[in-house]
């Protein structure tokens, strides 16, 4: 009761904290434990004007109340293992409580002084809300929701606390510049405001994300990690549709990254103010360009309109422009940087091969005819040949780019091929882009390397870029020499979007009883493409390269769907939308235009006699597509995938993805690994020039590709 009553007396001494909140005792908790219920918004950081309120008393919470809900939080299940991060609590509540001593002892406080107080203040309030139940909670059963016992420890619920856990050590950081210097005569106060309130905000937000999240666990209590939402308004959506989503993008922006990442991941983020402005603006891509760089200095000396600017794209989406920015390095000048700070490859090749209607022998020896995908007969799909070594067979060695002698030395044919598909949320990007990567991977690998180019959507919608993938697939294997292989061992790779691709172009030659790969390596791959709500999909809210209006940006391009984002987030203000994207669009399931006609840009095959039936067939529940969502496929179906190994990180919104696609393996039997990189954002694999932790990840997943290709590599 004690505890009660002090934080009421907070709550009305200070009269800024605690306006709307409400405390009130918990029935059913142990003794002396309050459940502190507050509204997002409420809280002292979470609004701007709050924090200048002047507060003139003050009150300490009880000590022995906080440590009491220290112990109990060290008893949970996973207390040992989150002991840094309770550590960090119990040091930033000392940091605050000897600041919050020595400035209230003082005569006469200045407003800087006031305003340091009233942080400190919400710093504590803030964390007994989250010792006091959240946490507690969610601590005692986030290992539930790992791949599976005893494995990789990663999931949403983790990579949010790991969040939290940069934040506390940035803010522990600044607390205790504060507590050291507070008492020397010239001690500057205003040096350390600003960051403190920044991260005070930040704290405080994430605080919020922690008890929404407490509600979605308490809705998926079995350990699934996706929730459909039927009720828009339920609590849940409306706590984080209430986040403040400015305060991550200001200046402490990419504070939970490694100083190589956090760097680069700034000057991204600052391009993607200012093209958004320029793109606005102008028409003409040289004026664009020049408005990339005028801008740019506009909104570095500014990080709090950068902020506004970078929320406002993402919940103002428009496909023009995320294609638009995505495909910047592949512009003509950014296009050559692989070719400058990559090693050489002998043979570096595009190939365009014209779709026809192939004819395979499966593994039964049974006739099998592969259609080409739609219905222009003039069809073609590029691809390119990566190739360390100039290798007997391979047509293009005539064309070789650039040899050294020892490169030039025509080699005998590799057993092993590596077939890769490249991410960009199948909007963006090319086999040349991802060369910053599969230049080295091709050196290390030994083994030749073909990337695919497959048609972009919303220029083509689902499934027409699985149905060239896995057309191109056979065509390989069909053509296995001109690639300077013998095929023995096939590897399939892909990131982001083309790990999706990967996986769907395996369980696609599993269905027609070909050949399948010997395994297939993912990188922070997606596999769930509805709007289902999942812990790490809420790092979307503040991540940087995937915010939430890109995501569903990405998925109704591919549904080939027409989104109004702007209408989809005006209406935000009772759901965060994801549930009304393209609902409007989809009649029975099926992808309609108003005049009830099929909007897939490029006709799905008729069905062959003697294959399996196409992907899409206008019964389908397209959202219920197993070739849409791999996480939705049947156990049959998926137990007929390859060894598989998945990388992940946990700064990723779709970070869920892997982990229960990972389980959902491990179930039907396949022969399944996951990696969880720590502190790495999605998309790690283009940072690996600027970052030691992705050059790491990046050198860990070759190995992985090495022990699929099995001795190729001695050829
Ligand atoms: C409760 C929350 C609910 C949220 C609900 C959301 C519903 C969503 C449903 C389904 C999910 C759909 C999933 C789609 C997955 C897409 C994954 C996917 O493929 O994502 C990739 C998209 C491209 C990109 C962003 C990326 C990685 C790297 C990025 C590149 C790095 C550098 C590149 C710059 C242009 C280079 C500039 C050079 C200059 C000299 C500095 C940059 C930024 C281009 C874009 C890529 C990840």
């Amino acid at each position: 009761m004690q505890n009660e009553r002090e934080l009421k007396a907070m709550e009305d001494s200070n009269g800024f904290s605690w306006q709307r909140g409400e405390m009130k005792r918990q029935e059913s908790s142990t003794d002396d434990v309050f459940l502190i219920e507050k509204q997002t918004t409420t809280t002292a950081a979470g609004s701007n004007g709050h924090f200048n309120k002047r507060c003139h008393d003050s009150c300490t919470i009880n000590q022995t109340y906080f440590q009491r809900c220290m112990d109990r939080l060290k008893a949970t299940a996973n207390g040992n293992h989150y002991s840094p991060l309770l550590q960090l609590l119990t040091q930033i509540d000392n940091l605050t409580d000897q600041i919050e001593n020595h400035f209230i002892s003082l005569d006469k406080l200045s407003d800087s002084e006031k305003s340091l107080i009233g942080y400190v203040q919400c710093i504590k309030i803030d964390m007994i809300h989250l010792v006091d139940h959240h946490l507690w909670y969610i601590l005692d059963r986030i290992h539930t929701y790992d791949c599976w016992q005893d494995g990789t420890k990663g999931n949403g619920y983790r990579s949010v606390l790991t969040v939290m856990q940069s934040c506390l050590v940035k803010m522990k950081t600044v607390l205790a510049s504060v507590q050291v210097n507070m008492k020397k005569l010239l001690f500057r106060l205003a040096k350390y405001l600003t960051e403190l309130e920044d991260f005070t905000r930040v704290f405080s937000h994430l605080a919020s994300m922690l008890q929404a999240m407490k509600q979605l666990m308490m809705l998926t209590s079995d350990g699934r990690l996706f929730h459909e939402f039927n009720n828009t308004s339920h609590d849940f959506l409306q706590q984080v549709d209430n986040l403040d989503q400015e305060c991550f993008y200001g200046r402490v922006f990419a504070f939970q990254y490694p100083d190589s990442i956090a760097n680069s991941l700034k000057v991204i983020n600052l391009m993607m103010a200012a093209y958004g402005e320029a793109f606005a603006r102008h028409n003409n891509i040289a004026v664009r360009a020049a408005g990339l760089v005028l801008y740019s200095a506009k909104y570095y000396s500014n990080p709090q309109l950068k902020a506004r600017q970078i929320v406002d794209l993402s919940k103002n989406q428009q496909i023009e422009f995320t294609k638009s920015f995505w495909q910047l390095n592949e512009n003509q000048l950014l296009r050559h940087v692989p070719s400058l700070l990559c090693n050489s490859v002998a043979v570096n090749q595009t190939i365009q091969v014209k779709m026809e209607t192939m004819n395979i022998h499966n593994t039964d020896n049974k006739l099998m005819v592969i259609p080409f995908p739609g219905n222009n007969p003039d069809a073609v799909i590029n691809m390119r040949l990566l190739s360390y070594y100039a290798r007997k067979g391979q047509e293009v060695n005539k064309l070789v780019t650039f040899m050294t002698t020892l490169q030039f030395r025509e080699m005998p044919y590799s057993k092993g091929i590596v077939i890769h598909f490249h991410g960009g949320g199948f909007i963006a990007q090319s086999s040349r882009s991802h060369e910053i990567y599969l230049r080295s991977w091709v050196r290390n690998l030994d083994v030749p390397v073909v990337s695919i180019d497959y048609t972009l959507s919303p220029e083509a919608s689902f499934p027409y870029a699985i149905e060239e993938c896995f057309y191109a697939y056979c065509w390989i294997l069909q053509h296995i020499s001109l690639m300077g292989s013998t095929a023995e061992y096939v590897c399939l790779t892909g990131d982001s979007a083309g790990a999706t691709l990967a996986v769907c172009v395996a369980m696609r030659a599993a269905e027609y009883g070909l050949r399948i790969p010997d395994g297939i390596v993912c990188s922070y791959p997606a596999f769930m493409f509805r709007n289902a709500a999942s812990p790490s999909r809420c790092l979307s809210y503040f991540d940087p390269l995937l915010q939430q209006g890109f995501l569903t940006t990405c998925l109704s391009a591919y549904l080939g769907v027409t989104v109004d984002n702007a209408h989809v987030n005006k209406s935000s203000t009772t759901s965060n939308g994801i549930d009304k994207v393209d609902n409007d669009n989809i009649v029975n399931g099926d992808i309609v235009d108003e005049n009830n006609n099929i909007q897939c840009t490029k006709d799905v095959p008729k069905n062959e006699s003697s294959s399996p039936r196409p992907i899409l067939s206008l019964t389908d529940h397209v959202l219920d597509n197993p070739y849409l969502s791999p996480l939705l496929a049947d156990d049959n179906l998926l137990s007929k995938i390859p060894p598989m190994r998945i990388n992940a990180c946990d700064l990723d919104p779709i970070l869920d993805d892997s982990i229960a696609f990972a389980r959902r393996l491990k179930r039907v039997g396949v022969d399944v690994q996951v990696r969880v990189f720590s502190e790495l954002p999605h998309g790690f694999l283009n940072f690996v020039y600027i970052s030691e932790e992705a050059t790491a990840a990046s050198d860990e997943i070759v190995s992985q590709m090495k022990s699929f290709l099995s001795d190729s590599t001695s050829s």
